[in-house]
């Protein structure tokens, strides 16, 4: 039979392909140190049909390694409190390459916890902190460590649902040891830092509990700027130069001070917190015994 003619076969592209000539940058969603993060249309057809996505690049070349094994790591994970990865737009040869990631316009819990503050229930929060645990849970059982774990880095698709959306500092445990060694001098979020991160800077899952602990503060204080962890301790610890507050940080940690129980927020909840911030790192709650816990109190 003569092949029918006018029908060409669509040719096949690789969706996690994109080109870089149909991205169209709209606005400018977070900075890091080495990148930032856009929202830009996708629009191949170059008729506005497109769809929106978040794009993370970097301003120098020189940490496309870094954005590469962030790349590895989020197009391996698939969990429905994860943001989704999309694809890549690696063009003008080898240098610079960008992640593309789905776009959830509610932006982050820092964005969204004090503008819908009047409408979100504590059950509701509660919810948000059990999401946050089962993806942690999740990622750990992926042999990685977040290191970067905090309200600003958790996005909202809608009022039910929350996903861990960015990993810019998540790094890898495979091989023999259980923990990641700090190298490069981030300016690190110290006051989501655990002793053990601030003293040795060696990082744990263990240490990605703490720092849920100080997200789930975040979270029962609707991310109230008066309550941020860093005015908090700074208010403790008083203010100093740069070096001093790290060192004065560290001494209040060891003596014991904890930041206290917010406003309105149960006891129960408030244990948890204090679960996670036991002294040593064997000591704290893990995410699975707290994914029970949080069931529990939603129950
Ligand atoms: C190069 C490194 C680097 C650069 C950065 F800008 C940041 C900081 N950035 C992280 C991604 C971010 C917050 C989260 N999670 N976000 C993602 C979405 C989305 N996928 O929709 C979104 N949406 C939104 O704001 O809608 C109104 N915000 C926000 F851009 C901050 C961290 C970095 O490591």
């Amino acid at each position: 039979l003569p092949i029918i003619s006018g029908v060409i076969p669509p040719q096949e592209t690789d969706p996690a392909d994109f080109k870089k000539r149909f991205l169209r940058k709209i606005r400018k969603l977070g900075e890091g140190n080495f990148g930032m993060v856009e929202l830009c249309l996708y629009d191949p057809n170059g008729d506005q049909t497109g769809e929106l996505v978040a794009v993370k690049s970097l301003k120098t070349e020189n940490e496309s390694s870094n954005l590469r094994k962030e790349i590895n790591t989020i197009r391996n994970l698939y969990h429905e409190n994860i943001v989704k990865y999309k694809g890549i737009c690696n063009e003008e040869g080898e240098t610079n390459i960008m992640l593309i990631m789905e776009y959830l316009p509610a932006g982050s819990l820092k964005d969204y916890l004090p503008r819908n503050k009047s409408n979100i229930t504590q059950k509701r929060l509660l919810l948000y902190a059990l999401q946050i645990c089962q993806g942690m849970e999740y990622l750990g059982s992926q042999n990685y460590i977040h290191r970067d774990l905090a309200a600003r880095n958790i996005l909202v698709e809608n009022e039910s649902l929350v996903k861990i959306g960015d990993f810019g500092l998540t790094k890898s445990i495979k091989d023999d040891k259980d923990y990641y060694k700090v190298t490069e001098e981030q300016d690190s979020p110290v006051y989501w830092y655990a002793p053990e991160c601030l003293i040795s800077r060696k990082f744990y899952k263990a240490s990605d509990v703490w720092s849920f602990g100080v997200t789930l503060y975040e979270i029962m204080t609707y991310c109230h700027h008066e309550n941020s962890p860093p005015k908090v301790f700074l208010s403790m610890i008083g203010r100093s130069n740069g070096q001093m507050t790290m060192v004065r940080l560290v001494e209040a940690l060891e003596k014991g001070w904890r930041m206290p129980c917010p406003d309105s927020c149960p006891d129960m909840v408030y244990t948890q917190m204090r679960r996670c911030w036991s002294q040593a790192p064997e000591d704290r709650v893990d995410f699975e015994s707290l994914i029970k816990e949080f069931k529990f109190l939603i129950s």
